[in-house]
């Protein structure tokens, strides 16, 4: 999978791709980013990018040229990508399109900055706006970058086995089993003792009921929407009778 992000910021977005599972990834090829920097496709001796709005009004708008240089020097390195503005106005990020995504070979994300880019460049040269929420940032980089890590996470190899555990309850549309680590107390606060008996069934069952459980109670909406079988509702019916009150 490769990334082409083009950002007035490359070195923020490095900064994701340089530490840890993503570096990792990086390093053994499983992914590749590379930015682009439209003050390196400015014509004019100041590499101006941004210019006062038409109508009046507080703050700059990137201008067409030179991004729109940059988007086809990018879209000629990935011809098929598609390009993709993050925008408080975008689709809302979610992991159905998380999945899309980590299905293409090649994306172009592109970021803006200021207070947005004219609409032209929008209308002639974005193929889908992606939001991360709905908030305002200062820049597209921190919403590119989300949207990277979470594509990355789902790139075979990515993740050892030892992390892709933290990816089947989300993948299955389940909030988080709870996790615990040593010492065996914290204060009067013990491990549930499942997870000490060494019993593999017993343990994935109990993680199961808590993951249902934890979503039935914090985002009963995502239950509605999975849907839940016959012996996951035994289950959800355990777990309620066991967190009575
Ligand atoms: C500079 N701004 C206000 C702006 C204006 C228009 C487009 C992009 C930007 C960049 N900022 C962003 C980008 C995305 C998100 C999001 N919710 O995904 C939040 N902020």
């Amino acid at each position: 999978m490769r990334f082409d992000v083009i950002t007035l910021f490359p070195e923020m977005v490095h900064g994701l791709l340089g530490h840890g599972v993503m570096g990792r990834a990086v390093d053994r090829g499983l992914i590749e980013l590379v930015t682009w920097n439209p003050r390196d496709y400015s014509e004019d001796r100041h590499a101006t990018v941004d210019d006062r709005p038409y109508g009046g009004g507080p703050g700059m708008v990137m201008k067409v040229e030179p991004l729109r240089t940059t988007i086809r020097a990018a879209r000629a390195a990935a011809p098929a990508a598609p390009v993709i503005y993050l925008s408080p106005d975008g689709e809302r990020l979610d992991g159905p399109r998380v999945r899309r995504l980590a299905q293409d070979q090649r994306v172009i994300l592109l970021c803006g900055r200021y207070e947005g880019i004219d609409e032209r460049l929008i209308d002639a040269e974005v193929d889908q706006s992606l939001s991360i929420g709905d908030y305002v940032l200062s820049g597209g980089e921190l919403p590119a970058m989300v949207v990277m890590d979470a594509v990355a996470r789902l790139i075979p190899g990515v993740l050892g086995h030892a992390e892709s555990a933290s990816q089947d309850a989300f993948a299955d549309g389940l909030l988080d089993c709870p996790h615990y680590t040593r010492p065996e107390w914290i204060d009067d606060r013990r491990v549930p003792a499942v997870l000490l008996s060494g019993d593999h069934q017993a343990v994935a069952r109990w993680r199961l009921k808590q993951a249902l459980g934890r979503t039935l109670e914090k985002r009963p909406d995502l239950l509605d929407q999975r849907g839940v079988s016959d012996d996951e509702q035994a289950l959800l019916d355990e777990y309620r009778a066991g967190h009575q009150g």
